[in-house]
């Protein structure tokens, strides 16, 4: 199993660290267009092999398409991060060229890959890989959901003062400040409603909260965050490489699903060996389907400023 990760930057390299870890791929490939930093950061990698017991072998490329021939997984971080006070989407300007190029390079060499894009606005950047990309919509994932509802049960724990992993929760809808719609009402601690636990507006709270997410973390870093990006990516990964048959909210490309076609946006997915294996429908209220037009709306918005 072949993995290759563009961008060795903060979220490349703690994707591939976290892939390493979990030990489950032959070999992760890291490229970056800056002069020797992917091999630096391969380096250091792995001198953490004897360290934290992997035996997955990791490569360090500057820009040389050549040596990601053959990848099962694609995985493009590349572009810049957004600085306090941005938005995700003012990224559009500077990331939409960066992945173009670098997702036809991968698919150059690696015809039979599954692309996960990463890069913000991630929505717009999986969107834009979808219509300018000969692949099948299967093999073209967009990572966001699974990171916001990770984000989403950290605040919902954080509310109920429980241990995270009594908590389930999924956030769907665009991977933006305002777009993500959390779905508190079907969330659960031991499988038991939030909402026995939670005032409506403590619950409105944990909403916010987690659509700032990432802002927060801006604001705090002065860039944006890794360590749970990577994490989110590398479970994505694993279910694509192990075949887990996985749910995640993820981008992808609707065709008349939750009522939306010619968009990529986060709904829940299946992963397995060949991508998105099914496409989850599941039911919203009414208001959980307004939040979903309106961000869909926002992600429309976005993709307009594609020259496509
Ligand atoms: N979808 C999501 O949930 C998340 C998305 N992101 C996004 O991921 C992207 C990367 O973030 P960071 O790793 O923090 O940024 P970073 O600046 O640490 O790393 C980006 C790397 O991309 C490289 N790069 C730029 N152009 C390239 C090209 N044409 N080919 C190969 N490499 C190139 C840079 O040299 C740099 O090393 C940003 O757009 C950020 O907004 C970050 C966190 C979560
Ligand atoms: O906030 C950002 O710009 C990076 C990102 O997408 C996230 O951490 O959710």
């Amino acid at each position: 199993m072949k993995v290759t990760v563009v961008g060795a930057g903060a979220v490349g390299a703690s994707c591939a660290e976290y892939i390493a870890i979990k030990n489950f791929a032959s070999e992760v490939v890291l490229l970056d267009i800056k002069e020797g930093y992917a091999e630096g950061k391969a380096m250091d990698l792995m001198q953490c092999a004897s360290l934290n017991g992997f035996d997955t072998k990791i490569t360090g490329i500057t820009n040389d398409y050549s040596k990601t021939a053959n990848s099962d997984i694609c995985v493009i971080t590349s572009g810049i991060p957004r600085k306090p006070g941005m938005t995700r989407e003012e990224l559009i300007g500077i990331n939409a060229g960066i992945v173009k190029t670098v997702s036809s390079s991968l698919l150059e060499h690696s015809p039979n890959m599954v692309l996960i894009v990463v890069s913000n606005p991630m929505d717009t950047m999986t969107y834009l890989a979808h219509k300018t990309l000969d692949m099948p919509k299967n093999r073209i994932i967009g990572m966001g959901g699974a990171l916001d509802s990770a984000r989403f049960k950290y605040r919902l724990a954080e509310a109920m003062e429980a241990p995270i992993s009594d908590i389930d929760g999924m956030v769907i809808g665009g991977h933006s400040d305002t777009g993500m719609v959390p779905l508190t009402s079907q969330a659960t601690r031991n499988s038991i409603k939030v909402s026995e636990f939670l005032s409506e507006d403590r619950l409105e709270q944990v909403t916010e909260d987690t659509k700032v997410g990432g802002a927060t973390l801006t604001k705090l870093l002065g860039t944006s965050a890794w360590y749970a990006p990577g994490a989110a990516v590398s479970g994505l990964v694993q279910a694509i490489a192990c075949d887990q048959k996985k749910m995640f909210p993820c981008s992808t490309f609707l065709d008349g699903e939750y009522g939306l076609n010619d968009i990529c946006i986060g709904v829940p997915v299946i992963l397995g060996k060949n991508g998105i294996e099914k496409i989850v429908d599941i039911p919203l209220s009414d208001a959980e389907k307004a939040h979903m037009l309106a961000s869909a709306e926002g992600v429309r918005k976005t993709n307009g400023l594609l020259d496509l």
